[in-house]
């Protein structure tokens, strides 16, 4: 039996739940007593040659029957009831706090190891709430209350089934320990092989173009085979305790006929002592069922506590919503951020203003940190020194929400759910009209592409976008920051993908777009900063020099070696 501290804690959001699930199981335990001692008395009564006052007890104990009938049906309904509720309350919690902690989180864990504390963790929790905790407070109640009342009609019968009721609340605790250590290791080895699954899922291509598919087989296989042997492991320790109490239930019921049958005691007293010693183990051997059914979330308390104690990497204590609605003044002062584990900061004392309104390319070489910049200004994640203000606020006083609306960001790897264009386009704006979406396509050179999909605006597409090319994805993804109309607009290689003529149709869309918008292009080849105001080279995390494609040309500096070196391309 174990009541995890963490899990008692989580279970404050759902008490109300829990408690009527407990309070249920009362009832319905109650109803097995009561059944008990009117069996007794019509045993009783036969007993003692008199049949027919067993009429009444019994006609009674099938009332009790009924009634309870009626109780097992409102407590089923209630726990599945409740564990629907418990479930979607723990997966919003867990959702919002993957949105707190943000994409640097799941960078420096595995994405299916988080998918499985969602998806399996939160599944297991759900028997653990609604059956196992209620049963709990039954275990705790029942035995010990029963073992109180048949102590006052026999004190021996009391001690026997006091000292075995103890004996099996306790001496399995000595388990508790080895069970959860093993869970640990059984939920770890699962979590690793759900998220090779998934990796090998989400890589097929990529395998099958190296011929890798049969290595990765032969690794699944080998995390199948520890899997197998943890939970071979942990129901090994499972099983002992679970023969230990089952002696002890057995031990105790013993007792308690033989007290019974010691010939002390009428035989109404015999009957009661021996029928209501069975209603004192019925809860315990409950506790072993639904501890099967809520193991999972034991062990998935690891998982759990990762998620809701880990760091996020930014955090959301701003005030201020009044973000400004024209184009800002975006300004880097002396920012400095190293990721964490690393001991070269990503950007060093970097200073950049973007005025108003401007367009600054950002170029340099790969790793130069160009992508960090961008996430400082999204505050994914913070500066370690120095600051970045819009308007000579600091991004820190306003709320995360506010801020991630007033900048519209086309990321390098566009991410497109599954569901309609039109879903995945309103995701930046869930109010935008259906002319308000084809605005925005026919200005990001979309509206063509999609009007020829079999269902237009209402085609469903496949996760991830599976269904588009590379450039259809990336002027989706260029059409949804356009609907979102932020002042700030940060372009990472939003061209990449596409071709000559569709590059010419966006440059012309983005370049109606950037009006009216302060707008960082992280740009990796020389057609995607031919129109910037500025261009800004960075090395090495900082400004190396910033001007105009001619003027930084001439100076025969940085820029003119990159674009030498092809890492700028035409
Ligand atoms: N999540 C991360 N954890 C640790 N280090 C990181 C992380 N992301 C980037 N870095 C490191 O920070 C440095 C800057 O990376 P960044 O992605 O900003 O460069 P970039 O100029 O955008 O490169 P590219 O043009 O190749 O995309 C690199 O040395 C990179 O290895």
């Amino acid at each position: 039996m174990i009541v995890h501290r963490r899990l008692v804690r989580l279970a404050g959001q759902v008490t109300g739940q829990v408690a009527a699930c407990a309070g249920l199981g009362l009832a319905v335990s109650a109803a097995y007593v009561g059944q008990a001692v009117l069996l007794a008395a019509a045993l009783a009564e036969v007993a003692r040659g008199r049949p027919d006052a067993a009429v009444t007890p019994l006609a009674w104990a099938f009332a009790v029957i009924a009634g309870r009938a009626a109780l097992l049906w409102a407590r089923e309904t209630v726990t599945v009831w409740a564990g629907a509720l418990i479930r979607a309350r723990l997966r919003d919690r867990l959702v919002a706090r993957l949105g707190e902690l943000g994409p640097a989180y799941l960078t420096g864990t595995r994405t299916g190891r988080a998918q499985t504390t969602l998806v399996d963790g939160v599944e297991g929790l759900d028997a653990y709430f609604s059956r196992y905790l209620p049963q709990v407070v039954v275990t705790f109640c029942v035995p010990v209350a029963l073992v109180a009342w048949l102590a006052t009609i026999d004190a021996t019968a009391g001690a026997v089934l006091g000292a075995a009721v103890a004996g099996v609340l306790v001496i399995p605790r000595l388990w508790d320990v080895t069970l959860l250590r093993r869970g640990r290791e059984r939920w770890a080895a699962f979590a690793e092989l759900a998220s090779d699954h998934l990796e090998a899922m989400q890589g097929m291509a990529t395998l099958r173009a190296f011929g890798a598919a049969g290595r990765l087989g032969a690794r699944l296989a080998g995390r199948a085979h520890d899997l197998y042997l943890t939970t071979m492991r942990q129901l090994r320790v499972s099983l002992v305790e679970t023969g230990v109490s089952a002696f002890l239930v057995q031990a105790g019921t013993a007792g308690a006929a033989l007290v019974a049958a010691g010939g002390r005691l009428d035989a109404r007293e015999a009957f009661t002592v021996l029928l209501v010693a069975v209603e004192c183990f019925r809860p315990v051997r409950n506790l072993s069922e639904y501890w099967h059914a809520g193991y999972l979330g034991v062990s998935a308390v690891d998982g759990l506590g990762e998620l809701l104690t880990a760091e996020p990497a930014v955090r959301d204590t701003g005030r201020r919503a009044d973000i400004p609605r024209h184009a800002p003044r975006v300004r880097f002062e002396h920012v400095t951020f190293t990721y964490p584990g690393r001991d070269r900061p990503a950007v060093h004392d970097l200073s950049l203003t973007i005025e108003p309104g401007e367009t600054v390319a950002l170029v340099g070489p790969s790793g130069a940190g160009k992508s960090t910049c961008a996430a400082l200004l999204q505050r994914h994640v913070d500066p370690g020194a120095g600051r970045i203000t819009l308007d000579g606020t600091d991004l820190r006083e306003w709320r995360l929400d506010a801020l991630r609306a007033g900048i519209a960001v086309v990321a390098q790897d566009t991410y497109l759910f599954h569901g309609t264009v039109a879903d995945n386009l309103r995701l930046a704006r869930p109010g935008a009209t259906d002319e308000e979406l084809v605005a925005a396509c026919a200005a990001a050179g979309a509206h063509e592409f999609v009007a020829a999909l079999p269902a237009g605006y209402e085609t469903r597409l496949g996760e991830r976008g599976g269904t588009l090319s590379g450039g259809q994805r990336q002027r989706l993804a260029l059409a949804r920051a356009l609907l979102a109309d932020a002042p700030v607009l940060v372009l990472d290689e939003a061209t990449s993908h596409v071709d000559p003529r569709a590059e010419a149709a966006i440059a012309q869309a983005l370049a109606r777009a950037r009006r009216g918008r302060t707008c960082l292009v992280i740009a990796h080849r020389l057609s995607a900063v031919r129109d910037a105001d500025r261009i800004v080279v960075l090395a090495d995390g900082a400004v190396a020099e910033s001007g105009g494609h001619d003027d930084l040309l001439a100076a025969a500096g940085p820029y003119t070696r990159l674009v030498a070196a092809q890492e700028l391309p035409a």
